[in-house]
């Protein structure tokens, strides 16, 4: 699904977004509050299921089904009240476009000077003594977004290769 314009949507004079963002939260936490003590024991547990992915943020996607009228419209109000009411803005608010994402520093690349060599050692290491093993290279891959970016990938990899490079040409039909 593709996201929002960030910009349009927090100078946004569209009275749809701005009634949505408009919530009253002690309104919504008694909402909550009612639809909660009022959960099935099978919506509470969905309900508990979805709460903590969000709450420990993992995300994730879940499919909730059953027949027509069985609460599941309900079981959203009531995941939505609880997110809304949760008071630290943390969903549905205004975004101004920045946030602060850790990355764990074993995928950090820690060399800015060589980012393609140290992308290529990390995937790739002790190459020298695996470069005849296929197992070695099913195993791993490096993905890049253009091709002129494969096309380095592979030629800097194919150096470390010991030997002359051999070109093989295939044909589909003859
Ligand atoms: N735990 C509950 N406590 C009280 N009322 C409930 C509960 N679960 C559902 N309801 C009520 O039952 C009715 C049907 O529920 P709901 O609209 O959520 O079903 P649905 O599964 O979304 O139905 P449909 O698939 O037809 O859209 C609604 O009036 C809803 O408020």
């Amino acid at each position: 699904m593709t996201y929002p314009n960030v910009e349009s949507v927090s100078s946004s004079s569209n009275r749809l977004i701005i009634d949505e963002l408009d919530y009253d939260i002690p309104v919504i936490k008694n909402d909550f509050d009612r639809m909660f003590l009022a959960l099935t024991n099978e919506q509470r547990n969905i309900f508990l299921n979805i709460m903590s992915a969000v709450k420990e943020n993992k995300g994730g996607v879940f499919f909730v089904y059953g027949y027509g009228g069985t609460g599941k419209t309900f079981l959203w109000k009531t995941i939505s009240a609880a997110i809304r009411s949760d008071g630290e803005g943390r969903l549905g608010g205004l975004n101004d476009g920045e946030t602060i994402i850790d990355i764990p520093d074993d995928i950090l690349i820690n060399d800015p000077d060589d980012l393609i060599g140290s992308l290529i050692k990390f995937v790739y290491p002790s190459i020298l003594e695996k470069y005849s093993s296929t197992d070695y290279f099913q195993e791993r891959a490096i993905l890049a977004p253009k091709n002129e970016v494969v096309q380095e990938i592979n030629d800097r990899l194919l150096k470390k290769f010991p030997g002359d490079e051999v070109e093989y040409l295939s044909s589909d039909s003859i």
